[in-house]
């Protein structure tokens, strides 16, 4: 029986646990900001002091005494204004009865009062130095206290959490300008082939661009890895034994393309057993069956199917977790959704199938459709796919209407 999806993910990142962490500026993590897969935090940030620092107005308007105002709600009250200020400036104060200090949002609360009016509520003659409140409002109306968004103390961020912009803005709010972060992985594509050439060649009879190296690079930088594309390695056993283990050398995770089945010219698995280990190979996936899983001098290694669709589907399945758990994700996996098949699915397989699909809006009700053909070198298939369909092995054919899962590749 061939090994499920889950047990191969299970072997992939068994043991597997980031590098020690690194310390990078805010200013850097900028930088990295335009990545698809931002760092993650390698400890907890604890705020050092209250968020916001003191209590301050929500709204542009008249910080007052609520006790004061609460005739309002029959007729208007009238106050002396004591002075006015905006945000970054102090108030004057305390705040007597009887009296309001007019506060632009963001502006500390003078001390004495307790609630703001909004501007829109109130009515002041130019130059006058009273305000006629004319609606009431409850203590704590439109004040943001001091803390209220994070406390001096507690544990805002934990470690393992995403640097996005979001966070970004926390700690900064915090004073938290270097963060430990886990370090991107270095990730060595090898494509294997005769018949490989690079896309800026004219392919002679027989031979191909080769495409693998540059959609697999481009998803590893897509999940925070760092690429490095090896030039491609002929079908011959010294030759790939030569250059996975070079690959090993100056990368913490060797992914290659092509080899891996059962071909006269397919070198991979006996240069893995030679190098190092091969711990299993193949997979009840489709596309990706013939993936080989094991270590070249100790770093781990997974040979890709050559078909182009199986290279990426099989990235998807089993690279990309390990890279990010490499980062210091622990559990991650794409969002799930059950969806009904918006047409006949006529595709059947003993293997569990990955079919790359959309999910359009019909009368209100997302829906799920094939991108078309479906074949494992059908690079085209990817265009404008939302998801993967998962299909379990031996379903259907599936008629319109059959919820199925769905991976959403957002
Ligand atoms: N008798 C059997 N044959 C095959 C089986 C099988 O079970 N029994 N499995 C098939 C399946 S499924 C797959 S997937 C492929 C896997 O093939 P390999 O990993 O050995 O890859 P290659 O044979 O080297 O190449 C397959 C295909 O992909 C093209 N290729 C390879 N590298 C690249 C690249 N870098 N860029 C673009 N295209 C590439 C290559 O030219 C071949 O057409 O095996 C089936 N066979
Ligand atoms: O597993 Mo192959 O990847 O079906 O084409
Ligand atoms: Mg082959």
């Amino acid at each position: 029986m061939l090994m499920s999806v889950e047990e191969a993910q299970h072997r992939i990142l068994d043991g597997v646990v980031p590098p020690p962490p690194e310390s990078r500026s805010l200013s850097e993590l900028l930088q990295e900001a335009g990545r698809a897969w931002p760092r993650i935090l390698a400890a907890p940030l604890v705020a050092e002091a209250d968020v916001p620092p003191f209590a301050n107005s929500s709204m542009d308007g008249f910080a007052v005494r609520a006790a004061d105002v609460a005739g309002a709600a029959v007729r208007p009250v009238t106050l002396r204004v004591i002075g006015r200020t905006g945000a970054g400036h102090l108030p004057p104060g305390p705040l007597e009865p009887g009296t309001a200090v007019q506060v632009m949002t963001g502006a500390p609360l003078p001390a004495g009062a307790d609630a703001v009016v909004p501007v829109e509520w109130t009515r002041m003659q130019a130059g006058a130095a009273t305000v006629t409140i004319l609606q009431p409002v409850r203590a704590g109306s439109h004040v943001r206290p001091r803390g209220q968004d994070m406390r001096q103390g507690s544990r805002v961020l934990e470690a393992g959490t995403r640097l996005d912009p979001p966070v970004l803005g926390i700690a900064a709010s915090l004073g938290a300008v270097r963060l430990p972060v886990y370090p991107r992985p270095r990730v060595a594509i090898v494509s294997t082939g005769d018949e490989l050439v690079d896309p800026g060649q004219i392919p002679g009879p027989g031979q191909i661009r080769n495409s693998n190296a540059y959609a697999l690079a481009a998803a590893v930088a897509q999940a925070g890895g760092e690429p490095r594309i090896l030039p491609p390695l002929p079908d011959r056993l010294p030759a790939i034994t030569a250059g996975l283990a070079e690959a090993a050398r100056s990368a913490a995770v060797v992914v290659s393309s092509g080899g891996v089945s059962v071909g006269d010219y397919d070198f991979v698995k006996p240069a893995l057993e030679q190098l190092g280990r091969l711990e299993f190979w193949r997979v009840n996936v489709k596309p990706g069956k013939p993936l080989a899983v094991g270590h070249v001098l100790d770093r781990p290694f997974l040979g890709l199917p050559g078909n182009p669709v199986s290279a990426l589907v099989t990235f998807e399945l089993f690279v990309r977790p390990l890279l990010l758990r490499l980062q210091g994700v622990q559990a991650w996996q794409r969002p799930r959704l059950q969806l009904p098949l918006g047409e006949d699915l006529e595709e059947t397989s003993g293997r569990r199938q990955f079919l790359r699909c959309r999910m359009p809006e019909r009368d209100g009700h997302r829906v799920v459709v094939l991108t078309g053909p479906q074949g494992s070198a059908i690079q085209t298939s990817w265009l404008g796919a939302e998801g993967l369909a998962d299909i379990p092995a031996g379903a259907g054919p599936l008629r319109a209407g059959t919820p199925v899962t769905v991976w959403w590749l957002r």
